[in-house]
């Protein structure tokens, strides 16, 4: 027998191999070029990473090998995978998602305990929110099911060489050669280490890079792989009465679990726990079976859930394994002609189940890149390969710091690892609905990729993919952030400072008075309007500062006043705002039946105090007027909780979390709120204004208190507010795509504008105008819908 051919029908499976069997190969397809291409692929890692780039190299006809260093590919290890809905999208191109959920178990609720076991709050449809946002589920499956299913789609399975333990890398210059513990030779173009979290491609290519660079290359890369917790997983028979179909999370001091009930009786369960220090790649330990069991008898008798303690599930187990959990995303993933995937590259804590989405989107993403380069004839040469790498770098490593990040937060919470996350997860977080959730569902799934010369067979749920949209949003720079930030802190400083230094006092005359301060009301009333329409966008929640509007009301009223907090409130929504997802895809929408409840809210919180002001003005016309009292201060408290409980009075049949956040039936209604705040504002200056006219006409000039006027100094900063506000307001929408809008005639038109009608209905109007386009930027480009004008745009639920 040919000694380069090795024989495994003992497993079912017959593999070629090692580099004269490539080159014979390679000569004959050099004959027939068009059937592979010559450039080779030599694919280290036969998991996920790795099954998926050799699935769609297949597909575009380029030619690779795959060294995978077990006995088979997909051996059971007891883990299992999440799929989440951008990854299914990319299997539904690659064509085998219709397998892969034959073998899942869709999750349709989740459930959170504390650390009693108790459940926290009702289970959460997230069935709904997945299907509807994305038009993908949830589900689970064994790892090695998911291995198998990518295994068995690959037609040409002989590339694939199993016993194939990777050891060495001997060239990454022209050509790359790598060799197995074997001794075998594999010889290719590139090689793309798949081979997992303790990737010997990733210590190949560091020792090299070392080697040639002088020895500084891997220092920094070696110490961003971090680890700060352990984790016990395992499978088990699911015991009686636990809910199926559903994610269970339950909340210990320094420690968490998280179970999943999974496919053919069996539930998935992680038990994380905080490390007492954290460790730095070749310091994180390993544990052996002993550790585990040590470990796992401290904790057997905590409470779960349903009464289940983690013992429970320890004595049905059919396996159980103690790992570090590193954490990290590479600075930078590949030297020369080598490359990492999948985890070799980031590493996530497997908490909320993207491991393989991003190993199946990095290893596409690959693909597609390489398909481009082949496609453009010349065999891509090391500054080509230089490029491409550089390319998926930059799109890949934001995508899963971003990720990681997250992921790390919401262990820290799950793990109460100190006592203001302990009070958030267990006093605060569990209030929150399915539909605060959607905006992190969204905020992960919509910027998923797919496969670029594959055939879209997707569903699209209510939310597209970003690409897919017009919005365009994109981190906005640090220093234009600090830039409009601190121009406000300076706004906010201003009124203040200017009455203090100008030492203004109230004005003197009693009819310039009740002018002025009437008409800071009304400006503080837009102000206080724009802050509780805010409060309600679902995402603000995340951005806890705008998550209610309560605290500034509170504190304009009683402390520095509206010429202070609003413009420090602009600067935190500008800090806030700089996110990527800010304006996609975090939804625009309200719930309509608050959107519903703004314009009554707004009449009967400040109806009688303008009704008032009116009639003074009015009729006596020198009298007083209505001030900051304690009326305008119960106004203005009263409105958000007004709005709250009409809301809650007008909620009609539940709508689908999709159809409330991402369709625009809250539109009419914030059109009438906005109507009757613009109306009431510029009615309000207009009015004022020609109070004030007689009165300066009338009055000798000498005798105008103008000049130190306390009103003054506050109409003027608030106003100076307004126009920065609009600036900022326009130049952001035009960074994100969402307006061709220029800065002049935004300057221009708020200068205008608060002459004309005053900068509370400036502020009205520019909040109203913002909604058309945030509305537009989360649907497709127009030339792709091509909407017929008469028609109304459709409800995508
Ligand atoms: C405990 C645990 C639970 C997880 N749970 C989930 C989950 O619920 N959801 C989720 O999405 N992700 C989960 N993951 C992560 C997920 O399994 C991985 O992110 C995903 O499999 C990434 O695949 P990969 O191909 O990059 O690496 P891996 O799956 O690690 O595969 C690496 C492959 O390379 C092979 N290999 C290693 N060294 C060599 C070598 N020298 N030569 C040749 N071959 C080699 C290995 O045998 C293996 O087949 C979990 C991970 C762990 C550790």
């Amino acid at each position: 027998m040919d000694p380069n051919v090795r024989d495994l029908s003992g497993l079912g499976l017959k593999f070629l191999a090692p580099e004269e069997a490539y080159n014979d190969k390679a000569a004959e397809q050099r004959a027939n070029p068009r059937a592979m291409s010559d450039f080779k692929v030599v694919i280290v890692g036969g998991s996920i990473g790795g099954l998926t780039l050799a699935k769609t190299l297949e597909l575009y006809g380029i030619d690779y090998v795959l060294l995978e260093k077990s006995p088979e590919i997909g051996p059971q290890l007891g883990a299992s995978v999440g799929i989440q809905p951008h990854a299914s999208k990319i299997l539904d191109q690659l064509g085998i998602l219709e397998q892969v959920k034959s073998k899942a178990h869709p999750i349709y609720e989740d459930r959170i305990f504390g650390p009693d076991g108790k459940r926290l709050r009702a289970p959460h449809g997230i069935n709904g929110l997945y299907y509807g946002l994305s038009g993908y589920p949830l589900m689970y499956l064994d790892l090695q099911q998911l291995q198998l299913v990518l295994y068995h789609s690959i037609e040409d399975q002989s590339k694939i060489h199993v016993n194939s333990d990777v050891d060495r890398i001997e060239q990454l210059d022209g050509f790359v050669r790598v060799i197995t513990k074997s001794g075998e030779s594999f010889r290719g173009d590139i090689v793309v280490g798949a081979d997992g979290v303790y990737s010997q491609v990733r210590e190949e290519m560091w020792r090299i890079a070392d080697k040639e660079t002088g020895g500084s290359h891997c220092v920094p890369l070696r110490n961003s792989i971090t680890c700060s917790y352990k984790c016990i997983f395992g499978m088990s028979e699911r015991p009686q009465g636990t809910p199926n179909n559903a994610t269970f999370y339950t909340f210990h001091d320094q420690h968490s679990y998280f179970c999943i009930s999974g496919p053919e009786g069996k539930i998935y369960w992680f038990a994380f726990f905080k490390n007492d220090k954290t460790t730095v790649d070749r310091d994180i330990p390993y544990y052996k079976a002993d550790d585990a069991r040590e470990q796992a008898l401290k904790h057997v008798n905590e409470p779960l859930f349903n009464g289940l303690r983690f013992g429970d599930l320890i004595t049905r187990q059919s396996t159980a394994t103690m790992v570090p959990v590193e954490e990290f995303v590479l600075d930078t993933n590949f030297y020369k002609r080598a490359i990492l995937i999948g985890d070799s590259f980031h590493k996530l804590n497997p908490l909320t189940g993207q491991g393989a989405a991003c190993a199946i989107e990095t290893a596409t993403l690959l693909a597609d890149h390489l398909k481009e380069a082949l496609d453009e004839g010349a065999t891509p040469n090391d500054d080509k390969i230089y490029s491409m790498f550089s390319q998926i770098l930059a799109q890949q490593k934001p995508r899963t710091t971003k990720l990681l990040e997250k992921t790390k937060k919401l262990q820290r919470l799950h793990a109460l690892e100190n006592s203001v996350l302990r009070y958030i997860q267990l006093k605060l977080l569990h209030r929150l609905g399915p539909e605060h959730l959607s905006t992190l569902y969204v905020t992960r799934t919509t910027p998923g990729r797919k496969v670029k010369y594959l055939p879209e067979t997707f569903r699209s749920g209510a939310a597209l993919a970003d690409e897919d949209v017009v919005a365009n949003p994109s981190e906005r720079r640090p220093s234009a952030t600090k830039l409009w930030m601190g121009l406000m802190l300076l706004i906010a400083l201003l009124g203040p400072g200017a009455k203090f230094t100008l030492r203004a006092q109230r004005a003197s005359d009693p009819n310039e008075s009740r002018v002025l301060q009437t008409y800071l009301i009304v400006l503080s009333i837009a102000t206080n309007s724009i802050f509780v329409l805010e409060s309600h966008r679902p995402g603000r929640w995340m951005t806890i500062l705008l998550w209610s509007a309560i605290p500034y009301s509170m504190l304009s009223t009683y402390t520095f006043g509206w010429t202070f907090y609003a413009p420090l409130y602009f600067a935190i929504f500008i800090a806030l705002s700089a996110v990527q997802e800010f304006y996609y895809p975090s939804p625009r929408a309200i719930s309509p039946s608050t959107a519903a409840a703004l314009p009554y809210a707004l009449l009967v919180s400040y109806g009688p105090l303008m009704a008032r002001a009116l009639w003074t003005l009015l009729t006596k016309p020198e009298g007083d007027g209505i001030s900051n009292g304690w009326d305008t201060n119960l106004s203005h408290l009263s409105f958000p909780f007004l709005v709250n409980g009409i809301g809650d009075m007008m909620m009609g049949d539940p709508l689908k979390i999709s159809q409330l956040q991402f369709d625009f039936r809250d539109m009419d209604c914030l059109s009438q709120f906005y109507n009757v705040l613009f109306l009431a504002a510029s009615a309000g200056h207009v009015m004022l204004i020609s109070q004030f006219i007689p009165y300066i006409t009338t009055v000798p000039i000498a005798d105008l208190s103008l000049s130190l006027c306390a009103e003054w100094v506050e109409i003027g900063c608030l106003t100076l507010a307004v126009v920065a506000w609009s600036l900022f307001t326009v130049w952001d929408m035009q960074r994100v795509n969402l307006t061709q809008v220029s800065l002049l005639k935004a300057f221009l038109g708020a200068v205008v504008g608060s002459v004309l009608i005053g900068p509370a209905a400036v502020l009205t109007g520019l909040w109203w105008w913002r909604e058309y386009p945030l509305e537009r930027g989360r649907n497709k480009p127009a030339q792709e819908v091509e909407p017929k004008p008469e028609q109304k745009p459709e409800v995508r639920a």
